[in-house]
């Protein structure tokens, strides 16, 4: 197996620290400490996001990600990762404010073009993706849950989860909206988009946001439960099955890229975008006063 290093300055544990044969040792991962070693535990690889204190989306954090992310998908020892947060305030509260408030023009068209590689590389992804949410889920947050194949939420009420970009003042752009759409359906999605709703975790459930809410030291033994099911289907049926089902999807952003970083930098750049997005900053560290 090749060596995965850690990502310096950001937390990206990619896998229980292994034990005399380098393999992983079950009892090392986080909650997990009775699950058994099996031909499926090797196949899969955790995946512990931590950018504290929220896993925010900062451009470094974003770029260390996608070359985690495609180290696992080159390795063929891996068949599914399960995606966790390792912080204990935020699953992610998604993209990070500084990136698009006060910055150049140059500075945020890179930024949007990664979110996009990001974005176009979970949703396409071969590997069997598991979201375990064990915290608030914001806006760009939920990039990764609504690319995974399956997304498990802790039940507590601090754990919401949406697309809540209205209320900062700005507007999902087009591929949040679309897997949104491909998971709780037309109508639901309007509501939730237009009033920038955050679910908590009953109300996720029926809306469909996410597929199962268990309490939160079940998260992950739950999510390693659900990855058995579906590792017990044949990799090349469920990879072709995937990718007939969400390429149409993807491809309307491969197509319009760089249309849509063209619209995201006139938009981010209006001064009245940047008034709202400074505002809402000021906001949340008030509300921790
Ligand atoms: C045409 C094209 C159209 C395209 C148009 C443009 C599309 C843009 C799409 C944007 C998508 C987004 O994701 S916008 C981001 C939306 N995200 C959110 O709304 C989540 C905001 N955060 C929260 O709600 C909370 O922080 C939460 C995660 C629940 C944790 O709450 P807590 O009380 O535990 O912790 P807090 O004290 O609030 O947060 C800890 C610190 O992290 C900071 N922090 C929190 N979220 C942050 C964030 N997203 N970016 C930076 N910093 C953040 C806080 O300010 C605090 O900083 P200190 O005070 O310094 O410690």
């Amino acid at each position: 197996m090749p060596h995965l290093p850690p990502a310096q300055g950001l937390g990206f544990r990619m896998r229980p620290s292994g034990g005399k044969s380098g393999r992983p040792a079950a009892r090392s991962v986080h909650g997990v400490s009775e699950v058994s070693a099996s031909w499926w535990w090797w196949s899969q690889a955790p995946l512990q996001l931590k950018n504290l204190p929220v896993n925010s989306f900062s451009l470094e954090f974003l770029t260390e990600l996608i070359i985690n992310l495609e180290k696992l998908e080159n390795d063929k020892t891996f068949r599914g990762i399960i995606i966790t947060s390792d912080c204990p305030k935020a699953f992610s509260a998604g993209v990070d404010l500084r990136e698009i408030c006060g910055k150049n023009p140059a500075h945020y068209t890179e930024y949007w073009k990664v979110l996009q590689d990001l974005w176009l590389r979970l949703y396409l992804s071969n590997l069997v993706l598991i979201s375990a949410i064990n915290g608030p889920c914001a806006a760009g947050g939920c990039l990764i849950p609504l690319t995974s194949d399956y997304r498990i939420l802790a039940d507590n009420p601090k754990c919401l989860i949406g697309l809540n970009e209205t209320r900062l003042g700005i507007s999902a752009p087009f591929w949040f909206k679309d897997p949104l759409v491909n998971i709780i359906g037309h109508r639901a999605s309007e509501h939730a988009l237009q009033l920038g709703l955050l679910f908590p975790p009953a109300e996720a459930l029926q809306v469909g946001i996410v597929d199962k809410v268990v309490p939160k030291d079940q998260v992950q033994s739950t999510a390693l439960s659900v990855m058995t099911q579906w590792l017990a289907i044949p990799d090349h049926a469920r990879q072709l099955t995937k990718n007939m089902i969400r390429k149409p999807t993807a491809d309307l952003l491969v197509k319009h890229r760089d249309t849509d970083i063209q619209n995201f930098v006139s938009f981010i750049s209006r001064d009245s975008i940047q008034k709202s997005l400074q505002m809402y900053l000021a906001k949340l560290k008030q509300n921790k006063d």
